[in-house]
């Protein structure tokens, strides 16, 4: 099977300072990978060099594109970087703000997305809306009210479904509960795992939450100052922690 992601030697560099090095990691089709560690330790360089929103300073990231096959996303051209972050990829944000447009309808976050990949016809794109809405347990007749009206955790429902509409091969995940109280981020986790199921998706999850990685993720990576110092199944690493900070990063947990 050809991977869907291959990632080479990525490195970024914050002048003197290290976001992230020498990451080396294969991502397959329906797989779900988490990335872990404390704050500082360069998850979110990561992603983001992954996602396109960062250059590396070095490395590749080579995705297998559903137009072109395997293409490394870091030279390409940015408007072809732009185009798969409408098609191939999506991006959930940890301030559903951040991935949200807050002036416009709950159908029209929903309902943009899908006119981005060239649906025309009104009346499909409000029905797959209102479809998505139901999927992320948002009441129909909240289609036409303003993400700004909506609780942090219906926002961060909305942004996953204006992700997930399309049906993206790749999603990228920053701290997807992170910032919600602690009921809330249940549910939001409850329906990720089912819609993670449902639709074989592939992922990658920034977490500094070991109990969102144990539910949703396959495999797992740890950072620590920029640097994977363990990887592997997300039960063994979490069972059975190999590394010294793995080890701290789990008993410091009370059970997950
Ligand atoms: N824009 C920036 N300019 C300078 N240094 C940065 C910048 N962004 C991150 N860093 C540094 O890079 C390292 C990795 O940070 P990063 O934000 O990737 O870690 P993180 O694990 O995602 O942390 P958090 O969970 O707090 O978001 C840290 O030392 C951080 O101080």
């Amino acid at each position: 099977m050809t991977p869907l992601l291959q990632v080479k030697g990525i490195e970024k560099h914050y002048g003197a300072r290290i976001g992230c090095a020498d990451v080396n990691f294969d991502l397959f089709p329906g797989e779900v990978m988490g990335i872990v560690g404390e704050s500082g330790s360069g998850k979110s360089t990561l992603l983001n060099c992954l996602a396109g929103h960062l250059t590396p300073d070095a490395g590749q990231v080579i995705f297998d594109t559903r137009a072109e096959g395997p293409v490394d996303t870091v030279t390409m051209s940015e408007p072809a970087r732009r185009m798969l972050g409408r098609t191939d990829w999506a991006f959930v944000h940890q301030h559903a703000r951040d991935g949200l447009r807050m002036n416009v309808s709950a159908g029209g976050n929903i309902g943009e997305r899908l006119m981005a990949v060239g649906a025309r016809h009104y009346g499909d794109i409000r029905a797959r809306a209102v479809d998505w809405l139901d999927r992320v347990e948002i009441a129909e007749n909240r289609v036409d009210d303003r993400p700004s009206a909506f609780s942090g955790g219906m926002q961060q429902r909305l942004q996953i479904a204006r992700n997930l509409v399309t049906e993206p091969r790749l999603v990228f995940m920053d701290e997807p509960t992170g910032g919600l109280d602690v009921s809330v981020q249940a549910r939001l986790l409850d329906l990720l795992r089912g819609l993670v199921r449902q639709m074989g998706l592939s992922a990658l999850i920034v977490t500094h939450d070991l109990a969102v990685v144990r539910l949703l993720a396959d495999r797992l990576m740890v950072m620590k100052d920029g640097h994977v110092v363990e990887s592997g199944l997300t039960d063994q690493v979490l069972d059975d922690p190999q590394h010294a900070y793995t080890q701290l990063l789990v008993s410091s947990v009370l059970q997950v």
